[in-house]
């Protein structure tokens, strides 16, 4: 059986934090990062507003991520190998058909690219508030770091324009609160998958 999960939200809500924790806990699980599609900075389109759009779908290679998915929808034992991720042997599994492998997608803009909207089985979205998601994101190195004005200028807007067209979709998408700890966060997702892969087995 194949599982793929949506780990989406706002910058610096906690979705690789999260992402990192469920991969060490669960079974034959590979990721995808968005972040690893961003094209390069000289392709990147300059707004009016005269900052780089990097919160815009055109920013990333969604062809690329696609395929990457696709790869692992092909032949997840061969994409978990290729990645250097261990396969349980079926031995310890049952049946092949009882195979569990799951694929953790996470990114900032997971519900927004028509192509994606249909293959994840669960979709999570993690929030946090304006003056929290500022103060963390102030913290954070990009390879390209975040001019004066970044944040309020591109990133939040963006992120509220974003939000509000995948509210609009018909997507069934669980919200978390990023500003439960990152173990409260982690036992309530951890549980929650556990739960509904024990009833699809
Ligand atoms: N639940 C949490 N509570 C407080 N800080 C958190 C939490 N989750 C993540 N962080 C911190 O927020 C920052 C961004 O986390 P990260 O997981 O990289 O976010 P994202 O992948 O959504 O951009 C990091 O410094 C991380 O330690
Ligand atoms: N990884 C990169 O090359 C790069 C460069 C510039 C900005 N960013 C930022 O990355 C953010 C998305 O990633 P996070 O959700 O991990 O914060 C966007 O808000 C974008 O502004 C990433």
């Amino acid at each position: 059986m194949k599982y793929i999960i949506g780990i989406g939200g706002v910058t610096n809500g906690g979705k690789t934090t999260l992402t990192n924790r469920l991969i060490k806990a669960l079974p034959n699980c590979c990721v995808v990062h968005q972040d690893d599609f961003f094209k390069p900075p000289d392709q990147i389109q300059v707004g009016e507003d005269g900052f780089k759009q990097w919160d815009v779908i055109n920013a990333l290679d969604m062809e690329a991520m696609v395929n990457t998915i696709k790869g692992w929808v092909e032949n997840p034992v061969k994409f978990a190998r290729s990645h250097g991720i261990q396969v349980a042997p079926t031995t310890e599994m049952g049946p092949p058909e009882n195979q569990i492998h799951i694929l953790i997608v996470e990114g900032f803009l997971l519900y927004n690219y028509k192509p994606l909207m249909d293959v994840y089985d669960k979709c999570y979205y993690i929030t946090i508030p304006y003056e929290e998601c500022k103060r963390r994101r102030s913290t954070r190195q990009y390879t390209v770091p975040d001019p004066p004005g970044l944040f309020d200028g591109h990133v939040w807007p963006m992120y509220l324009k974003h939000r509000a067209e995948m509210e609009t979709s018909c997507l069934p998408i669980e919200y978390l609160s990023g500003l439960k700890t990152k173990e409260e966060i982690y036992n309530q997702v951890y549980e929650d998958i556990h739960n509904t892969l024990l009833n699809r087995l």
